[in-house]
């Protein structure tokens, strides 16, 4: 793949993505990003020798993708600054900001452009992410394929086929990193009230999630099946996974992503809109 691909945005995403596209062998003179920020263009230019602009404009006239990787809050002003370009042009748009639907976008770029919307999540950051993608009907299967190697720079990447379902993919993996890291806080300040000193607990919290999540990434089993492997009959672990199940777990996990899910409309509809 040799499209040249122009960031708007260069941000921690655009980072973790230039970074990950570069390791993967991407060529460095098919990467281009933009942004405002002497700081972070100089950090990208020092980073990757990559060419970076000020100026949107500039730089798009030379794109064959585009990446929106602004924060959602100003992408609708920054699809008017770029209006123009992308419609004498119509590169491939991918879009990494959280919550704002593809008819949103395409009208906001003036319409009748392929774009593909994409719910990253932090793990990106060190190439472990997970992202869900959905492309709407303007979108070739070319650039399907060039959409999902970008975001594979930066870790698993996984189609959707109703655009509704990222609304699920946000309150699973999207949101999902600050539930384990939520799980971890409790486990590390449970073992300090039960005695433990606070680096020791720690560093025991962090090993066990990572020894948990390698078990299911590399053993054929089951979740159920590893967690009953760890549960000896009458023993400890069996004593706690009573006490989970007793008091909901299951329930509670399903109530905080109905609610993480419903936000996520909730947010769509705020920051897109007619208005
Ligand atoms: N940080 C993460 O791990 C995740 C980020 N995202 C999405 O990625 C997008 C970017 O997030 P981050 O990289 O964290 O934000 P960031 O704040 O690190 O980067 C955004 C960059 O856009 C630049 N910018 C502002 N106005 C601009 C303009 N008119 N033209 C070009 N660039 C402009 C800013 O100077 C900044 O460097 C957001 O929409 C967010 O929803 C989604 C999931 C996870
Ligand atoms: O919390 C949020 O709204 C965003 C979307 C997924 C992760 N962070």
């Amino acid at each position: 793949m040799n499209a040249k691909i122009c960031f708007i945005g260069a941000g921690n995403m655009a980072k973790s993505l230039i970074g990950g596209l570069l390791a993967s062998g991407y060529e460095t003179q098919n990467i281009l990003a933009t942004d405002p920020n002497p700081e972070q263009r100089a950090n990208l230019t020092s980073q990757f020798a990559i060419q970076t602009y000020a100026d949107n404009g500039e730089a798009l006239m030379h794109a064959d993708i585009v990446v929106l990787a602004v924060k959602p809050q100003i992408l609708r002003q920054v699809c008017a600054e770029i209006h123009d370009t992308v419609q004498a042009s119509s590169p491939l748009i991918i879009s990494v900001a959280a919550g704002i639907r593809t008819v949103d976008i395409e009208r906001w770029l003036g319409g009748e452009l392929p774009i593909v919307r994409t719910m990253p999540n932090t793990p990106a950051l060190i190439q472990t992410g997970a992202t869900g993608l959905f492309a709407n009907t303007q979108v070739s299967t070319e650039q399907r394929s060039q959409a999902e190697h970008i975001m594979r720079a930066t870790g698993l990447a996984l189609w959707v086929a109703q655009e509704d379902q990222l609304d699920t993919v946000t309150a699973l993996s999207g949101s999902g990193p600050a539930y384990y890291f939520l799980f971890m806080e409790a486990m590390e300040q449970a073992a300090q009230d039960l005695g433990l000193d606070a680096k020791s607990a720690h560093l025991l919290t962090m090993q066990t999630a990572l020894g948990a999540a390698k078990m299911v990434m590399e053993s054929q089993q089951s979740c159920a099946q590893l967690r009953a492997n760890v549960t000896s009959p009458n023993g400890t672990t069996q004593s706690a996974i009573e006490y989970f199940e007793a008091h909901n777990l299951r329930g509670n996990v399903a109530g905080a992503m109905q609610a993480a899910h419903k936000r996520a409309q909730q947010l769509a509809d705020e920051l897109g809109g007619e208005a």
